[in-house]
């Protein structure tokens, strides 16, 4: 993989280049909770503007349907690029279109431009390798150069992540060099236990990679919206929990499996349950319930686990070597569902263990109920990505950047 410091090396005064990022942070009423993810690129936004290049920083943010959607405007991100860099941030607000264009022509050596969120185009996100193409042709109209910097979107295969870098000369930016570094330690030499903690929502996409991390850890904690999914396999009510039915099968065999295999696999013993989803805007009082996990009410749902379970979970956390940790444990949002994530990340910082991190949600987690990132050995900007690079799969946005 060639690195930006290559890049820099061969020159890059007046190149456009463009920078795949993953400005895909947390807002809230149009603000940005969390800017960890844009802190993260910075270093090689920086790198290139001191160095001359005109920067056109792009990324994702949120799941809008392949069209324009204002609720995901980049516009945010960018504002707050234009804060941390201490300068000015040009804002287009299509992706390929005549904004675009007119945004990178205008941009002199040293500048950046943010395009607007790449999945407003069908075209990023799409199945189909040709449709996935012309929208990468038509990003790469706008560079001369790749820089891959989007950890957290390496997993997708997306026209900007997978099909543009191989029409542009690429290389991997600081962060992508800084997470690889880290994670790559984690397949190859493990201290044990090592202790793997999931919870969050993209319950789907992180059921899938328990099959491969059934025979890499030694105790795997399951919290967050896919606790769900295991409590109903063992044939418990889960009301109106988020549930993935088509997984039932296979979160079944995941069970049987760990049991064979020596695996702790332990689920909630508590949770707390409302008929409600919290109002996440007043935050006002949600006045949850603890109840057993076998005894979910029909018509409620499992936001947090619970009292014994933090418990359990924290001295589950206490003797490992190493944790890995993605997803919070429950709607951390609100203060009534916070407990469980604060209780797995204090067990982190109190531990001894090598300790990572991952995911935009978890890592803003950490940092909102006020945790001191250097508490914990390395806080990863990818959730999904990181996960499926511990599952030992080959990555689209990494493998795009090799060849
Ligand atoms: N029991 C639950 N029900 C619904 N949502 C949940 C539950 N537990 C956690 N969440 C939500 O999961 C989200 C984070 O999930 P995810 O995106 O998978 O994590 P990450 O970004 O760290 O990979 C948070 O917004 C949180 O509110
Ligand atoms: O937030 C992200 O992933 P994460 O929640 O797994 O950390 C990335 O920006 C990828 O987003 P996606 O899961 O909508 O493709």
């Amino acid at each position: 993989m060639k690195t930006i410091d290559e890049l820099l090396s061969e020159g890059v005064d007046n190149k456009r280049v463009f920078v795949r990022a993953d400005l895909n942070c947390p807002l809230a009423d149009g603000l940005i909770t969390d800017d960890g993810r844009i802190r993260a690129v910075l270093p090689t936004v920086k790198a290139l503007a001191d160095a001359g290049a005109k920067v056109i920083v792009a990324s994702h943010l949120g799941r809008p349907k392949g069209a324009p959607d204002l609720a995901f405007s980049l516009l945010p991100a960018a504002e707050r690029l234009a804060e941390l860099l201490g300068a000015p941030v040009a804002f287009a607000q299509d992706t390929v279109g005549p904004a675009a264009h007119d945004a990178v022509d205008g941009l002199q050596p040293g500048q950046v431009a943010v395009i607007e969120n790449l999945r407003f185009n069908p075209g990023e996100t799409a199945k189909d390798d040709t449709e996935r193409g012309e929208f990468a042709d038509r990003l790469a109209a706008l560079a001369d150069v790749y820089v891959g910097d989007g950890f957290g979107a390496v997993h997708r295969k997306h026209a900007s992540v997978y099909d543009l870098p191989a029409r542009l000369p690429h290389y991997a930016g600081y962060l992508i060099a800084t997470e690889v570094g880290v994670l790559k330690k984690l397949t190859e030499d493990v201290r044990r236990p090592y202790v793997v903690a999931l919870g969050g929502a993209k319950v789907s996409d992180k059921l899938a990679v328990i099959d491969r991390l059934l025979d890499k850890a030694d105790r795997l904690l399951i919290g967050g919206g896919m606790a769900y999914t295991f409590l109903k396999a063992k044939g418990y009510e889960v009301g109106i929990s988020l549930l993935q039915e088509d997984q039932i099968p296979a979160v079944t065999e995941y069970i049987e499996r760990a049991e064979k295999n020596g695996v702790e696999l332990l689920l909630p013993v508590d949770v707390l349950v409302s008929a409600e989803f919290p109002d996440l805007k007043t935050k006002a009082p949600a006045n949850p319930t603890v109840v057993a996990a076998d005894a979910i009410p029909a018509d409620q749902e499992g936001l947090d686990i619970g009292p014994e379970t933090r418990k359990l979970y924290a001295s589950k956390l206490a003797d490992a070597a190493t944790v890995f940790w993605n997803g919070p444990m429950g709607v951390f949002e609100h203060p009534d569902y916070a407990e469980g994530t604060k209780a797995v990340a204090q067990a982190l910082v109190e531990s001894p263990a090598f300790t990572v991190v991952g995911g935009g949600d978890s890592a803003a987690a950490v940092r909102i109920l006020g945790f001191d990132e250097s508490a914990f050995g390395h806080i990863s900007t990818g959730g999904g990505a990181s996960l499926e690079y511990l599952e030992g799969k080959t990555l689209p946005g990494l493998a795009a950047l090799e060849d």
